[in-house]
Formats: C-alpha cells, structure tokens, sequence
C-alpha cells in the first residue's frame, strides 16, 4: 500500500466516524427537542456533566432550552410535573434504561442485582410482589419498637458527648451523625444487630464512605454505561474476584450480611423456626423464600438484605438533615415547631428518651408542612429516574415521543415548578402546605417525587417516614437546638444524594434546663 492510499484510508475512516457521530443527532427522531450542542451527538456530555458533580439537570438547563431537554442523542428530561403521571403512572411499568445496572452490587465476583439496579422487568415484578406486603404501612408500624431500639441508645450518646457542653467539643456535624443513625436504623431493622456507628461514633469498617461512592459511581457511569464494563463489572475483575485474587469490588457490609445469614440458616437448623423471637426484615426475605422458593433464593435474599441498607440508610440521613437545617435557618419555625410539640408532648422530666409514636409525630401539622417542605426543597436523590419509551411511542406532556427514547423526570426539577408551587420556590416556607385549599394541595402533592413513581416507587417509604418523624420529633422534645453559626450556609453535593457538608449545631438538653 503506497502512503497516498494510506492517507486516504485514513481519512475515509475518520470521516466515516464523523458521519456515524453526526447521525445520532438525527436517527433518534428527536431532534425538534432543544439541548446542549454537544449532547445531541454523544452521551459523553451528561457523563462529564454528572462526572462533574454538577446538580443534575440543574435548573438553568431548562431555563436555557424549556420545559423538554435533550439530554443524549436519545435521552430527554422533562419539567412539567405532568410528566410524572405520563412517564411513572398508574399501568405504566415502562423499562428502566441502562442508567441503573452500574448500580448493582458485586458479591464475590457475581452481579447481586438489588431491585433498584435490576433491568429485567419480570424478576422485578416477581421478587417486588414477594416484597410488598413487609414494606406496607401495616406491617410497618409493627417494626417501630426496632426504630425505637435505635433512636434510644442514638439520643443517649448525643446527650452524653455533646449537650450542654461549650466550645467545639459541644458541637457536632448534624449529617455526620444521621448518617450514624440511619445505618444503624437500617442494620437494626434488617439484620436485629446494629454495626455500631452509633456507639464508635465513627464509620465502621468504612462502610458509609463505601456507599458513597458507591452511589456516586452509579450516578455518573449510569449516563454512559458502556464504561462500567471496563469498571466496576469488568468480568476480568469480576473472574479474579470469584478466584479470591481480588477484592476490590465487593461491598464491606456484604460480610456482615453473609455471617448474619448464614447464623439464622445454622439456628433454623439447629433448633427450627423460633416463633416468638422478634421478627427483622432478615426474616421476613427467608420467610419469602421459603413460600416462593421458585423467585426468591438465597441470592435474593441477600441482595435485598444488602439493598435496605445501600438504599436505603442515605437518603433518610440527608432528609433529617435538611429538616433541621431549614427549620433552624428559617425566622420563627423553630419556635413555631417546638410549641406545637410543646402543646402535644409534656415537658421532659429527665434524661430518659421520651418515646414519640409515629402517629402522634405525624398528627402534627406544622411539623408535617416542615417535612414536606425539606422534602421538596431538597429530595435526597439528584437523580434522572430514566426509563424507555414502549414499542409504538408515547405521549408525554402532549408531545409525540417515539419509541425507545430515554425519558426521565427529576425531583429537583419538577418540585421547583413555579406553575405549581408559585414564584418563591426556592424559598422553604412551610405555609404553603398550611392552607385550605384542597385542589392546590393535591397539585402540589402530584408535583412531588421524591420517593419516585408507579412500580418502582420507593419500597422503603413508609420505614422513611416512620424513623424520619420519630427522629425529628423525639430530638426536638428532648433537646433545644441552635446552629454553630446561623450565617454560614451548608454545602451541597450532587453525586446521586445530595448529602450536606458544613452544618454544625450544639444542644442543650431541655430537662436540665428545667432543673
Ligand atoms: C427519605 C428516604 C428515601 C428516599 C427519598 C428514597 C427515594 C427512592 C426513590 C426516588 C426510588 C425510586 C427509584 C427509581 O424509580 O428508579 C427508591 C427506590 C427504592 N428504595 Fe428508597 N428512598 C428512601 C428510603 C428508603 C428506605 C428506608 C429503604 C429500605 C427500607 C428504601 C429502599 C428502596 C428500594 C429497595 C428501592 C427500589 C424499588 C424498586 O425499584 O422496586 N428506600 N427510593
């Protein structure tokens, strides 16, 4: 070959990539849709976006380019709050895109799909209808003396390290020690053993740092998941994994599963089913495997004992600490809060934790209309839930989009609607929860998905809920609380949870106050 038919070549084939690349930006069939340039022919641009730790999308995005934004040669999100019942409605069950297998957890060398990172809709479907009724609010209020297991000793070690105590020595890191909590809630709750955040007051094993990451990996491989094959599930890594000849990629507390599940199989062996003991979630997935032995095997029952606590323990730590944050920072809430706990709930006589019911937390409406707002003004989770349009398209938001396009919806978007929340949007005003007008309530409520929609909705919110209330409200009766410094804002990160840096606060126990 001479180098002059070389040089052609050469240019033949970077001109073939040109066309190849240029192509994506028209055979998707969703050109008329408005996004940034680049994104228009590769995903490498939401990859970088995400990679970047940017809010995702943010806001100025659809500003920029309205309510519809490609996101991807083939990916567009969506403003309106309409979307949410176009995309996730009722009957929907619309596939999830390949956003979500990068997600799923590595055990020994093997993918542990969790019901959150699985792509095949009927294993989902099956092991999701095996789940439903542990996680409905029936059954839920029976898992309450767990919560409550937790949030005494939780309470306790607040009261012993920090309050009444001056200087720094007297402060602590508000998401630092949710984030101890929640993991131990959730330990507690699955497994009837708690790691021991609480009581170290550190991160055990490093498995909080571990699902950080973890969730931030799937973030932002999700947006091109090809890459992951050369990460995370790359099968030369997994193969070495399953010879025992690395270990990189399996998640800390997948041990302390594996010793808490193999224990129940030798006690159930030894002795049989103990009914009177307390029942933990650990029991109710062998439970399901026992009576649906044809969809729930071991491998399920540990990747879902895994799956409470990676999805399970973040989300309700940034929630608590938003909570906090905005009714502190907020003129007159904190006040406004803590007389209507007043008014409910007697004075703390001592030091002892004043249980607080769920039912009773959740009868209050102030502190219902706080929640509510932290929720909308900060859902844990800066996430694009995708999932593919079916065969013969759809309509969504009135507009004709065509099969096989990635659609999604964010909370951070859509709970910032101005059409439905009104021009303060990014003010935290409780009030607006506060009014009598039914029709704008219910308009709000649609516009809300922080725990997401339709069949993959949260499994976990009504156990949210439940220790998110109880927290909140057994803190407030025990403890005044007052910020390190009002005038320093927090930090915020956006890598799949939005987890908060910076917000310190002090406590004074109410009890001694009193004496
Ligand atoms: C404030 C706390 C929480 C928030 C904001 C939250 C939010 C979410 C969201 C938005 C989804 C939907 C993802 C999607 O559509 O792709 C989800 C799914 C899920 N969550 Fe939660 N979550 C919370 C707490 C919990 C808890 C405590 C548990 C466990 C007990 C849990 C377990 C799960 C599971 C297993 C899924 C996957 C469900 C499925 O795909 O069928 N979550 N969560």
């Amino acid at each position: 070959m001479t180098l002059l038919q070389l040089k052609s070549l050469v240019l033949y084939a970077l001109l073939a990539v040109v066309l190849r690349f240029a192509s994506f930006r028209y055979i998707y069939g969703i050109h008329k849709f408005k996004g940034p340039f680049l994104a228009s022919f590769t995903d490498f641009w939401r990859f970088l976006y995400a990679y970047r730790n940017k809010l995702f999308p943010s806001r100025h995005l659809h500003e920029e380019y309205g309510d519809v934004v490609r996101l991807g040669p083939n990916a567009l999100c969506f403003r309106d709050p309409q979307a949410i019942k176009d995309i996730y409605g009722a009957g929907k069950n619309w596939q999830k895109s390949g956003f979500y297998a990068p997600s799923a957890p590595v055990s020994r060398g093997q993918w542990a799909h969790t019901l959150f990172s699985s792509p095949d809709p009927t294993w989902h479907r099956n092991v999701r209808r095996a789940m439903n009724s542990f996680f409905s609010q029936t059954t839920v209020t029976t898992y309450e003396p767990l919560v409550e297991s937790t949030i005494e000793p939780f309470l306790a070690e607040l009261q012993r390290r920090f309050a009444d105590i001056d200087g720094d020595a007297g402060s602590f890191d508000v998401y630092t020690w949710m984030t101890y909590f929640t993991f131990d809630v959730m330990s507690d709750l699955t497994y009837s053993q708690r790691h021991g955040f609480i009581a170290r007051a550190e991160d055990v094993h490093g498995i909080i740092g571990w699902v950080e990451e973890f969730l931030a990996y799937g973030f932002w491989a999700g947006q091109m998941p090809w890459i992951d094959r050369l990460l995370r599930h790359n099968p030369f890594l997994m193969w070495l994994e399953r010879r025992g000849w690395y270990g990189g990629n399996t998640f800390p507390g997948a041990r302390f599963a594996l010793q808490r599940l193999a224990e129940r199989e030798r006690e159930e062996a030894a002795d049989g089913l103990d009914t009177k003991k307390r029942e933990d979630l650990l029991d109710k997935f062998r439970k399901a495997k026992r009576e649906r032995p044809e969809h729930i095997t071991l491998k399920e029952v540990l990747g879902l004992s895994l799956s409470t606590i990676i999805a399970g323990s973040e989300p309700s730590a940034v929630s608590i600490t938003a909570i906090l944050y905005h009714v502190l920072r907020t003129p007159g809430c904190y006040v406004k809060v803590q007389s209507e706990l007043a008014s409910r709930f007697p004075h703390p006589a001592s030091s002892q934790y004043p249980q607080t019911p769920f039912i009773a937390a959740r009868s209050l409406p102030y502190l219902h209309a706080c929640i509510q707002e932290a929720f909308r003004l900060h859902p844990p989770f800066a996430v694009n839930f995708e999932r593919l349009v079916p065969q013969g398209g759809a309509s969504i938001c009135n507009q004709y989009i065509p099969a096989g396009t990635i659609v999604s919806v964010n909370p951070w978007v859509t709970q910032r609607d101005k059409a439905t929340f009104g021009e303060d949007v990014d003010t935290f005003r409780p009030e607006r929860w506060v009014i009598q007008d039914e029709d704008k309530v219910r308009a709000m409520e649609r516009a809300m998905f922080v725990f997401g929609g339709g069949n993959h909705i949260c499994l976990g919110r009504n156990i949210a809920l439940m220790e998110i209330y109880k927290l909140v409200a057994s803190l407030l009766r025990m403890f005044e609380v007052e910020m390190v410094d009002p005038a320093k804002e927090w930090t915020v990160d956006t890598w799949a949870i939005s987890r908060q840096k910076g917000f310190e606060v002090r406590i004074k126990s109410k009890w001694s106050s009193k004496r």
